[in-house]
């Protein structure tokens, strides 16, 4: 499955540069033999024969321009075979739902899409091509040697087979090695990811040397694993020297004693020797490449898991939500979720009438966050039910759903994009809608006082904006876009007095026709919005 979304508008690429390759290999494996034919004249004393040196130049330049463009063409291919794969599991991530992405750790998400995606594409454009090559070469090399001498090719095959045995036990252990090293890399890479995000809090609590501890020992286990793969893989060298030595040996020693007794030609036993060095590297590349091969396995296993737990949400949903007037309504009956983790949040029976706006009450931990995304359909009740203008909800309807429930939620950033991107999200909307809400809320001079006004970048490398000019950015979407019910959750902790005011304002005047539901412990926003849904 992630071959064949790889290799989409890549398989034109990919052919030429196999088939290029073929052609250079079959150019490596013919020069032997005409080295020999040239060899063989030189050591009869006869003159050597033009087309036979010619052939010889031809087939090295059809070699090195048949490898360069092979080179080029699979690189390019490769580059589009990154790419479709990154783009399929991002897409696969963010259209998952709710609880299957909680299940990941998103550093460990992130290190599969930056590094495993990369090292799934090396067997296809790197490996295969090698072995492919190593293959033609040696295949051809060892037919010219079969003619040249069987008896030294069935000794070949003989040392090359009890080599190859060994070798194959190591490419065993390489893929288990490669396994665990990737999952120790992972986890450096989530841990780092979490202290980079806590950046100012350990500054501030002066825990740099602590927070460098807890690194290094995910660094330690990290190298650790690393090493275990580097031992395991440094012994596909010493099996090919070793087994390339012996041959070598083999064949001089044996072709010596033929030639003592006359079975056989020093110019047939220099051909022989001509065939096994031109043999030599494509089998360290053999080795090698296979070994290789053990690693991307692993890297490809680690894909796959996405795939296989990141089920894709529905597209189609069977039931569309409209406002049908204004006024949603919503109830809860023995509602409950339980969080992977084992913990059981009970939400009391609650019946709510809209348009209007209410105040969702209770202690920490009490389930109100929790509640907002049971409503909005990001959680799927694990216990009891929910329903929105009497339809029930249940996982199939979650995205229709959430364009009828806007949720704010209490822990937001900010994209690195324009201010205009931050505050639409994706939603057409005039510039001048957004200077007009601007205006109402007395915070003008704010998107004015930017330097390219609604272009203007933020993040690093652009301009940085307090919490509250924040959390005006992410209020503004709910404003503009007056879906018919809109949860809020905490979205006035970091406003002024004056924009706290001016937003309870529009909020009020669009109650008229949506339902608006707040998590707070603001008493002044209590005080305003005087219904409350009180939990725990
Ligand atoms: N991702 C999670 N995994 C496991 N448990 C969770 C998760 N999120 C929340 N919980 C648990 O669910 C319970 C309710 O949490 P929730 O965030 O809904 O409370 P809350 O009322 O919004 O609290 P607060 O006012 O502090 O924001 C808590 O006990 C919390 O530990």
């Amino acid at each position: 499955m992630i071959r064949a979304i790889g290799f989409q508008n890549a398989k034109v690429h990919y052919s030429l540069g196999m088939l290029l390759l073929m052609i250079s290999s079959v150019a490596t494996a013919m020069q032997p033999m005409f080295v020999g034919q040239i060899t063989e004249a030189f050591a009869g004393q006869k003159p050597v024969v033009v087309t036979t040196v010619l052939f010889l130049l031809a087939v090295f330049v059809v070699d090195a321009l048949g490898t360069a463009g092979s080179k080029l063409v699979m690189g390019i291919a490769s580059e589009r075979f990154v790419f479709n794969v990154r783009n399929s599991v991002a897409r696969r991530i963010l259209h998952t739902n709710h609880r299957s992405f909680q299940s990941f750790d998103k550093g460990d998400l992130n290190n599969r899409v930056v590094e495993d995606i990369p090292a799934i594409q090396r067997p296809y454009f790197t490996t295969y091509p090698e072995l492919l090559g190593a293959a033609i070469v040696a295949l051809l090399c060892f037919i010219g040697m079969v003619f040249t001498s069987w008896t030294l090719a069935l000794v070949l095959i003989a040392v090359l087979t009890a080599f190859g045995a060994l070798l194959l036990i190591v490419l065993r252990s390489i893929r288990t090695a490669a396994e665990t090293s990737r999952v120790a890399e992972s986890a450096y890479s989530s841990r780092l990811y979490e202290l980079l995000y806590n950046f100012v809090p350990v500054k501030s609590l002066g825990a740099e040397n602590w927070v460098l501890r807890a690194l290094n020992r995910r660094a330690e286990s990290s190298r650790v694993n690393g090493v275990r793969l580097v031992g395991v893989s440094s012994l596909i060298l010493p099996i090919i020297n070793m087994a390339t030595q012996v041959s070598l040996v083999g064949v001089l020693l044996l072709g010596g004693v033929q030639i003592g007794n006359e079975d056989l030609t020093p110019a047939a036993l220099a051909t022989f020797f001509l065939y096994l060095v031109y043999m030599i590297s494509p089998l360290v590349t053999l080795g090698l490449s296979l070994g290789e091969l053990r690693e991307a396995a692993a890297s490809h296993a680690r894909l796959q898991v996405i795939y296989e737990t990141l089920p894709e949400d529905e597209t189609q949903p069977q039931y569309r939500f409209s406002s049908g007037g204004p006024g949603a309504t919503f109830r809860s009956h023995n509602l409950a979720y339980r969080y992977q983790g084992g913990e059981r949040v009970a939400i009391p029976d609650i019946s709510i009438e809209g348009p209007g706006i209410y105040c969702l009450v209770g202690s920490n931990g009490a389930g109100k966050s929790t509640l907002f995304l049971l409503m909005n359909g990001l959680h799927v009740p694990t216990e009891g039910s929910l329903s929105w203008n009497g339809k029930r909800i249940h996982e199939g309807l979650s995205s229709d759903l959430r364009r009828f429930v806007y949720l704010m939620p209490q822990s937001r950033d900010v994209l690195s994009t324009t201010v205009r991107d931050n505050i639409l999200m994706g939603a057409v909307i005039e510039d001048a809608e957004i200077f007009a809400l601007a205006f109402r809320l007395g915070v003008s001079n704010f998107l004015e006082g930017l330097p390219d006004g609604l272009d203007t970048q933020i993040g690093h490398e652009g301009v940085e904006l307090s919490g509250g000019q924040k959390q005006l950015l992410y209020v503004f979407h709910a404003l503009l876009l007056r879906p018919p019910v809109i949860l809020l959750d905490e979205f006035a902790s970091n406003l002024d007095r004056d924009s706290k005011a001016a937003i309870s304002d529009a909020l009020t005047e669009l109650a008229t026709e949506s339902l608006i539901i707040v998590i707070t412990h603001d008493k002044e926003l209590l005080t305003r919005f005087p219904r409350h849904i009180t939990l725990g």
